[in-house]
């Protein structure tokens, strides 16, 4: 099997909102910078729309990776595209036609991504990969940073994995929650690769140090 490209996307929900150019620039060795949108209503959370991912994308140093935690994601997502996000994902339970959705966000110039709560399966969307880059499987609730890792939902992961090779498409599976040290290797051997860690590098004393942390022991646990 060849090696994955194990990529790791700081969330800013845990950085200085007070200064978010700054921010950026101390996860400027990242693959991407993950940035979470909530609208108050698919989620009981508010942080940020697309002017600000617009001013963002001006500013940072890495690809910004924008998820959605939004209601009507059909009407919205494509603009986050257009703002300059590289990658848009969506959540499938709030989208009334994520394929349209997914060929929208692609149009505008972005990779497109679908998620999953943990207490969405994945096997009514399988026909979706054919529409997507990327799945993001959540490892906790959509909501709030800070929270404690699901690692049942690493069958999840396995499934998509499955899915995606049976299938012969090479679509990136995200993990998004409770992402640290401790938890990043069973992430990989679950056949995940791109990693969302929000607490567990912003709350790092040194935060590219931590970036490389993660990286290695991802690279670890996949033998790579
Ligand atoms: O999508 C999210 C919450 O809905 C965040 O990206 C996620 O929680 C990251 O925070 P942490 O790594 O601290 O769990």
């Amino acid at each position: 099997m060849a090696t994955p490209h194990l990529q790791i996307s700081p969330s800013i929900l845990s950085a200085d909102f007070a200064n978010l150019e700054r921010e950026l620039g101390r996860i400027a060795d990242a693959d991407w910078a993950h940035v979470d949108v909530m609208d108050n209503h698919f989620v009981p959370n508010l942080t940020l729309g697309q002017p600000v991912v617009e001013a963002l994308v001006r500013v940072s140093p890495v690809p910004i990776d924008c998820h959605l935690m939004i209601e009507d994601p059909d009407r919205w997502a494509p603009g986050y595209a257009e703002a300059g996000a590289r990658s848009v994902t969506f959540h499938v339970e709030a989208a009334a036609d994520p394929v349209a959705t997914a060929r929208a966000i692609r149009a505008a110039g972005a990779r497109a991504a679908f998620a999953v709560k943990p207490g969405t399966p994945f096997e009514p969307y399988e026909e979706l990969l054919a529409e997507v880059d990327m799945v993001l499987v959540m490892t906790v609730e959509p909501g709030f940073g800070g929270q404690s890792f699901m690692a049942d939902q690493m069958p999840k992961v396995r499934a998509v994995r499955e899915a995606a090779k049976r299938r012969g498409t090479d679509v990136w599976i995200q993990v998004d929650g409770g992402v640290s040290l401790d938890t990043i290797g069973q992430c990989v051997e679950a056949g995940a690769d791109v990693f969302v860690a929000g607490s567990a590098v912003y709350g790092a004393d040194d935060v590219a140090a931590r970036i490389a942390e993660l990286r290695a022991t991802a690279h670890a646990a996949c033998g790579a």
